[in-house]
């Protein structure tokens, strides 16, 4: 995809996750997703790239989810697993790529925490987030993990750490949209390099549904 849609775009949850329903039934088994993420864990640094082991689903939690409404039985069970929601095998490739393409440097691995947007945190709500286990933050990504679960697809899924979240009532450090972007474009170049090699050395997932 070109782009991603979001529910602070006014969205209903459905659609944005409507593209996930459309690959499945193309036949594609494995989700590779990227986003851009505030760093909330105090050792990673702006242009940091995490591998998303886990997420935790603010959302959810106030019952909006891709899921509610009828299940849809022709692409997965009414209550599906989350705790195995990214891949631990490609997670594993992807540290092992990195590593030879020599971008050990910069990729972590860690907790990604949804939140609705569009307003950036407050430094409240960033230490809230911080104690509660989560990593990165950012406004996308786990609806459309939930959905490709659902529907019985691997996900993998890369956090670019675009800026810092701010966590101190006396830092001047503001977060700006501007700085997404900017980091963005530092990083874009590896970014394409890790996915692309980490695409090649993919095996079919043979356990699909
Ligand atoms: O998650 P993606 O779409 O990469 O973008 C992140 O960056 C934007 C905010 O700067 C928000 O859309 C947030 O979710
Ligand atoms: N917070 C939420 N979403 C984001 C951020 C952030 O700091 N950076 C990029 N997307």
């Amino acid at each position: 995809m070109q782009g991603r849609f979001h529910l602070y775009e006014g969205y209903p949850i459905q659609k944005i996750t409507l593209p996930m329903r459309v690959f499945k039934l193309m036949g594609v088994q494995t989700m590779i997703m990227t986003n851009a993420a505030g760093g909330l864990n105090q050792d990673f640094k702006v242009g940091d790239v995490m591998i998303i082991k886990d997420h935790i689903n603010m959302p959810g939690f106030a019952g909006v989810s891709p899921l509610c409404g009828p299940n849809e039985d022709r692409f997965g069970v009414r209550f599906p697993c989350m705790s195995d929601a990214y891949d631990r095998e490609l997670r594993g490739l992807a540290l092992a790529v990195g590593a030879e393409l020599g971008f050990s440097d910069f990729l972590k691995e860690g907790v990604y925490c949804v939140l609705g947007g569009p307003s950036f945190e407050t430094i409240a709500e960033c230490r809230m987030l911080n104690r509660l286990g989560a990593d990165a933050v950012g406004m996308s990504t786990v609806h459309e993990v939930i959905v490709s679960r659902h529907a019985g697809m691997r996900c993998f899924a890369l956090s670019l750490i675009s800026n810092k979240a701010v966590m101190d009532y006396d830092s001047e450090e503001r977060a700006n949209h501007e700085e997404v972007l900017e980091t963005g474009r530092l990083r874009a170049e590896q970014l394409e390099k890790l996915v692309s090699t980490l695409v090649g050395r993919i095996e079919p997932n043979n356990n699909a549904c």
